[in-house]
């Protein structure tokens, strides 16, 4: 296991978000730059999760395992410099790490994975201990921590019976990706027994076959508090304690919504940690989604928590935005 004192002290003491699952390296393509364009991101939904969490200052720990090769070690040097608690990552030298292409053309995407038989698929519960959650408020799982192997998703639900059994709360974002086949009575039976479910309306329509909130509501049963429903450009919708808020997304110019999803359910995260109440969670989130837009690729097009308050308080979303972290990427 990797050792590391990066935690920003800033948030010490405060609860953390662990999450499980796979980091990939992107490969970002520009088809709509007359010179093209190639150039390193980072990715992995929870990852990218974990990684907006800790910009709007939570702490985050993320379980994964990672190739000996330059793509891990890339992950890893850009997940510490996200003051990411790299403690629980393995290196596993007997696979290599996941990637991904991400072709962007005119603010879509395509994805086209390098990831069968990654370090991540060998995740195993032999990976899961009681320390895993020292000091968490949240685990957080998804669809694809579940699909990407037999081993790994095993991994994560014995986490989740160790969050339960520790009143940790269980956050899962069903992210279906048709190509890993996941397997939809696993993630319905995650998903019934999380605290905070987090879906596209795509991904309900391809789970449950609806993308009505009252479906949705009622096929989940009553053992997630909250669900946030996520509608793209059209902002979010959470519903907790039987009411019903809805977050209109700012305007922005976007490049690549790749990983919006994900700023979205990190910044939701951080802000439930942090004791906020759904409605005003949904807001920054919202917002965090949107200005990852303006970038192209998934972790790195980020916006920091003053940023994301900036806006929130009526400053335009488009004015100058950078990569974070260029300088290890
Ligand atoms: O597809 C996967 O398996 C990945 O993990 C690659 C990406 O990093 C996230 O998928 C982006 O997720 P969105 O926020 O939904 O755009």
């Amino acid at each position: 296991m990797i050792q590391d004192n990066t935690d920003p002290t800033s948030s010490e003491g405060t609860p953390v978000l662990v999450a499980v699952g796979e980091g990939l390296l992107e490969v970002g393509m520009r088809n709509d730059l007359p010179s093209g364009y190639l150039g390193r991101g980072f990715g992995g939904d929870v990852a990218n999760v974990a990684v907006m969490a800790a910009r709007m200052g939570t702490r985050a720990r993320l379980l994964t395992r990672l190739g000996a090769d330059t793509p891990g070690r890339l992950l890893l040097d850009f997940w510490r410099h996200a003051h990411l608690d790299v403690d629980r990552i393995t290196v596993d030298p007997s696979a290599p790490t996941g990637m991904y292409v991400n072709a962007v053309r005119h603010g879509g995407h395509t994805f086209d994975y390098y990831r069968s038989g990654s370090a991540a698929t060998r995740l195993s519960e032999t990976d899961v201990d009681e320390h895993l959650l020292d000091g968490a408020g949240a685990l957080h799982v998804s669809g694809i921590s579940l699909a990407i192997s037999g081993s790994a998703a095993r991994a994560a639900e014995r986490a989740a019976e160790l969050a339960r059994d520790s009143g940790v709360m269980v956050t899962f974002c069903v992210n279906h990706r048709p190509m890993l086949r996941p397997d939809t009575d696993r993630n319905l039976a995650f998903a019934r027994a999380a605290d905070i479910v987090i879906l596209s309306s795509e991904d309900a329509l391809a789970m449950l076959d609806t993308d009505r909130l009252d479906r949705i509501r009622a096929m989940l049963g009553e053992g997630p508090q909250e669900i946030v429903l996520t509608d793209g450009p059209a902002g979010a919708v959470v519903l907790s304690d039987g009411e019903i808020h809805r977050v209109a997304a700012p305007s922005v110019v976007v490049v690549d919504t790749a990983g919006a999803g994900d700023a979205l359910a990190g910044a939701y995260l951080a802000g439930r940690l942090a004791g906020t109440a759904p409605p005003d969670a949904l807001e920054p989130a919202v917002i965090a989604g949107a200005l990852s837009c303006r970038w192209p690729g998934c972790a790195r097009s980020y916006p920091s928590a003053e940023e994301v308050a900036r806006v929130r308080a009526g400053a335009s979303p488009d004015v100058e935005p950078q990569p974070f972290s260029s300088e290890s990427a």
